[in-house]
């Protein structure tokens, strides 16, 4: 599970997300929607614990933004998988190569290696490509290794930071129904994009980030609107249970 309470995220002097309150059951698939400059890729850096809160309490993957220790912020990350927009393919390795990296870091045997990355290209449908250099790839296939790339460790979630900012609108989509089918398998899926037509398009949890703060709402039940979600929401807390009761916005 994922938890942010009473959370507040600052760059520099700058206070980007204030009092963010979230929760993310196994399974659950996410969308976290807002304009540029909202603050998406601050709270994606937060669950990988490149930042610090400054004030509440981040928790993913058994660890706590309040506990974890320098030397453990490693290990959760090897139970991450990221994906960035810009893909961040190594050009000179060929696809397989590029999965294998991430294991051979980790020491893993090679007999698993080569079981682990074929696995993962083809729950992109890109097993054909593993003797291939990246850049002879379009940019939708280069993004679905990426995504290959984060499922190689087998992760409990994968963050994926505006995923289709360099697609086109169908590949886009393709892109999505991919993380989607994986999200399927039982992996969280956090999708950070400026894209809400995108989101909208494919019914899940959706939170908005708008004036610093977190907002929630389901789409099929937009009637709602979306509402701040409060520390109640979240499973483990001492409010846990009590009302919050949607705002119309
Ligand atoms: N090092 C920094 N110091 C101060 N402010 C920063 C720093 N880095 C980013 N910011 C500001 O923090 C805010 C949030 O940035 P962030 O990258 O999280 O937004 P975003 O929603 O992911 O935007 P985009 O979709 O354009 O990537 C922005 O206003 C940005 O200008």
């Amino acid at each position: 599970m994922i938890s942010f309470v009473n959370v507040d995220l600052e760059l520099g002097n700058k206070t980007v997300l204030k009092d963010v309150n979230l929760s993310i059951q196994p399974g659950q698939l996410v969308y976290i929607v807002g304009k540029s400059g909202s603050g998406k890729t601050t709270l994606l850096k937060a669950l990988y614990m490149e930042i610090k809160p400054v004030r509440g309490e981040v928790s993913i993957g058994g660890y706590s933004s309040s506990t974890i220790k320098r030397r453990q912020i490693p290990l959760l990350r090897r139970k991450l998988g990221v994906v960035f927009q810009d893909f961040r393919l190594l050009e000179d390795r060929t696809v397989y190569d590029n999965l294998a990296f991430v294991l051979m870091v980790t020491n893993t045997r090679q007999s698993l290696i080569r079981d682990r990355v074929m696995h993962a290209l083809e729950q992109v449908g890109l097993a054909h490509t593993a003797k291939q250099m990246p850049l002879n790839l379009s940019g939708g296939e280069q993004q679905r290794v990426a995504i290959a790339r984060a499922l190689v460790r087998e992760p409990i979630a994968i963050l994926a930071d505006e995923p289709t900012g360099n697609l086109d609108p169908d590949t886009s989509l393709e892109i999505l129904e991919y993380l989607k089918k994986i999200n399927e398998t039982g992996i969280m899926v956090i999708v950070a994009t400026h894209d809400y037509e995108l989101a909208r398009n494919h019914p899940s949890t959706t939170m908005l980030i708008q004036g610093q703060q977190l907002c929630e709402t389901t789409f099929g039940d937009c009637s709602a609107g979306y509402r701040p979600v409060k520390p109640s929401c979240i499973p483990g807390t001492s409010a846990e249970g009590k009302s919050n009761a949607p705002e119309r916005l």
